[in-house]
């Protein structure tokens, strides 16, 4: 099994970082061998169920790919291993955002929820960026049922790979709307906020909506996967 679900990983970390900024890195979940590997498997043609040019959908520039089920099993192992870690965070969160909604301990039952609903396409995708190209500030909402924490991984090297192309997350309250970076490195993850999340402040909690998006590239390619944990309608 890969380092991400090793007892090493510090959790509470991760989950003091989800409750602070509303993201957390995770450094080092893949090794470059498998960002290679993944990043290779955009130019195939098989194994995907669609594939997204940025532009003709006002999403920004650069192309994207869904992948068809079964996923490549790296990525089907790290969905699975990633859930269980975040879905007590999420339920905490629903609670607080005094929502109604919780999340099963495991995704297989939480997939079964959407399926039932009729979220029946996978939502795990592959990100391919060139010079100039960018991801214009989003959320990813594909249905009724939504999982509120989503991952993205970096495949490419910034600085070697390419340069630019920064993950970004804004957070906008009743006080205003600013602004992360978040840096990344080849093989990092990011756990982040698919769409609202809580902040406790002298008055109670706070409702913080969020969106991510990715500066301009300014030279080379930038590849990333996105394991989103509902599936789509
Ligand atoms: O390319 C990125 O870093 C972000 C991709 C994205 O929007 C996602 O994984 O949901
Ligand atoms: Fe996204």
């Amino acid at each position: 099994m890969t380092s991400l679900v090793s007892q090493d990983r510090d959790w509470d970390a991760v989950e003091r970082a989800l409750d602070a900024q509303g993201h957390a890195v995770l450094p080092g979940v893949l090794t470059p061998a498998q960002c290679e590997t993944l990043a290779a498997l955009y130019s195939r043609a098989d194994g995907f169920r669609s594939r997204i040019v940025m532009a003709r959908h006002g999403f920004g520039r650069g192309e994207y790919k869904y992948f068809a089920y079964p996923l490549p099993p790296l990525l089907e192992r790290l969905r699975h291993a990633l859930y269980p870690r975040l879905a007590p965070i999420a339920n905490r969160w629903q609670a607080q955002l005094g929502l109604a909604t919780r999340y099963p301990d495991g995704l297989d039952a939480f997939l079964r929820r959407c399926h039932q609903a009729g979220q029946t396409r996978p939502t795990p995708l592959i990100l391919r960026y060139g010079e100039g190209d960018y991801n214009c500030l989003h959320q990813d909402l594909y249905g009724e049922h939504v999982f509120p924490l989503q991952v993205a991984m970096l495949l490419s090297e910034p600085g070697r790979d390419f340069t630019g192309g920064e993950f970004v997350m804004t957070e906008r309250s009743t006080q205003g709307q600013r602004a992360d970076v978040v840096p990344l490195r080849q093989g990092d993850a990011v756990v982040f906020t698919v769409n609202e999340r809580p902040a406790s402040g002298r008055r109670g909690i706070r409702r913080l909506a969020m969106r991510h998006g990715v500066s301009r590239v300014l030279s080379g390619q930038r590849h990333t996967v996105g394991l989103i944990f509902h599936d789509a309608s």
